[in-house]
């Protein structure tokens, strides 16, 4: 018997209505899904994708495959069901962000006693030398610098070194001598916390706290500093993704402290002349998924002066709101990073080649 040949238009028909079937089932699934990704997030699991879960059902499908299609057909379409299911969880997980310009589409600009930093304010130059070394030093450094402008002085008291034979800073003694020289030249003081132990230490003598890139995944120091009354300034991590970085800022942003910078300071590739690899789609991408302020640390993203004047025009002109730099009065002598830290002539020579770029408030 063979069927009555029906139209092409009629046969159309009935492909549409399908069609519409399919797309009420597929919402009805989108829905589930949605609510396993919610229930996923609430237990914590650190990841949505499930490979034996979609091989197992992969299998069913197989098994139960009437035809026409054959089995890689359907697998194919399967599959491409379970990405689209998994982008529906991820993104609605990332909705709730609190970095995230969905939860927040306007531009957080810090106001740190009177110092403006973020979208609509000039770029902001963070700068002194790696380590404190003595008095003297950070009192030579912060004049010459508050001569030059510059609103917030650098200085590490407590170092992250890669030896633990390496100077390890002056601890209490250097958060003393860092925020006097920054008071008395009129400067905020940001100096690195290690330890959750010396966040109240530190929050004593720092306008803002900074987490180190080594630290960027200390989940309980994010936690602490989270806690903490000051603005944090979050490097991101050596080998840390985009995502790993946005995370860590959430972190301190789940506890309540609105208040970080973001500063992106290179990454690990396998480059070798560069001490790190600058990334900058990272800083344009951070402006775009985040309302936060980004800043660039040019001297750590390139362990070398000669790059300095031009990887920071170049994160200017992608959107950055700061450059972070070392400044040391004799880099040679330094008890750190004597590689890459400017000298004052140096410094001058940086700051004059970015004078025109300096002057234009940062735009997204
Ligand atoms: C919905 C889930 O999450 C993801 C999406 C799946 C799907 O669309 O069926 C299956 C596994 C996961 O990769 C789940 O784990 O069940």
């Amino acid at each position: 018997m063979t069927q009555p040949q029906r139209s092409i238009d009629e046969l159309r028909a009935e492909v549409d209505a399908i069609n519409r079937d399919l797309l009420t089932l597929l919402s009805r699934r989108g829905e589930v899904v949605a609510q396993i990704g919610r229930a996923k997030s609430l237990e914590g699991r650190p990841q949505h994708y499930d490979p034996a879960r979609e091989e197992q059902q992969l299998r069913e499908m197989e098994g139960l495959n009437p035809g026409p299609f054959s089995a890689g057909a359907v697998k194919a379409i399967f599959k491409e069901i379970f990405k689209a299911s998994l982008d529906l969880e991820e993104t609605n997980d990332k909705k709730q962000l609190l970095v995230s310009r969905k939860v927040k589409p306007d531009d957080t600009t810090l106001d740190i006693d009177g110092v403006r930093i973020g979208a609509g304010a000039p770029p902001i130059i963070v700068a002194g030398p790696c380590s404190i070394e003595s008095e003297e030093q950070m009192e030579v450094t912060a004049r010459f610098l508050a001569s030059k402008g510059v609103k917030i002085l650098r200085g590490g008291a407590y170092k992250p070194r890669t030896s633990p034979y390496g100077f390890q800073g002056m601890g209490v003694d250097g958060l003393i001598i860092g925020g006097r020289a920054a008071r008395e030249n009129g400067m905020l003081f940001v100096t690195e916390v290690m330890d959750t132990r010396d966040v109240e230490v530190v929050a004593e003598h720092a306008d803002i706290l900074q987490v180190g890139a080594r630290n960027m995944h200390n989940f309980a120091l994010l936690r602490e500093v989270g806690r903490s009354r000051r603005p944090v300034l979050l490097k991101r991590g050596l080998s840390a993704t985009i995502e790993e970085w946005l995370y860590a800022a959430e972190y301190i942003l789940s506890e309540g402290n609105p208040e970080v910078i973001l500063c992106e300071r290179g990454i690990r590739t396998f480059e070798k002349w560069t001490r790190n690899t600058l990334d900058l789609s990272a800083v344009a991408l951070a402006k775009q998924e985040t309302h936060l302020p980004v800043i660039v640390d040019v001297t750590h993203a390139a362990g070398r002066r000669d790059l300095l004047i031009p990887l920071a025009k170049a994160a200017l002109a992608v959107g950055a709101d700061g450059i972070h730099v070392e400044v040391h009065p004799s880099p040679a002598t330094a008890l750190s990073d004597n590689e890459q830290q400017l000298d004052f002539a140096g410094y001058e020579r940086f700051i004059g080649a970015l004078d025109s770029v300096l002057k234009v408030p940062a735009t997204v």
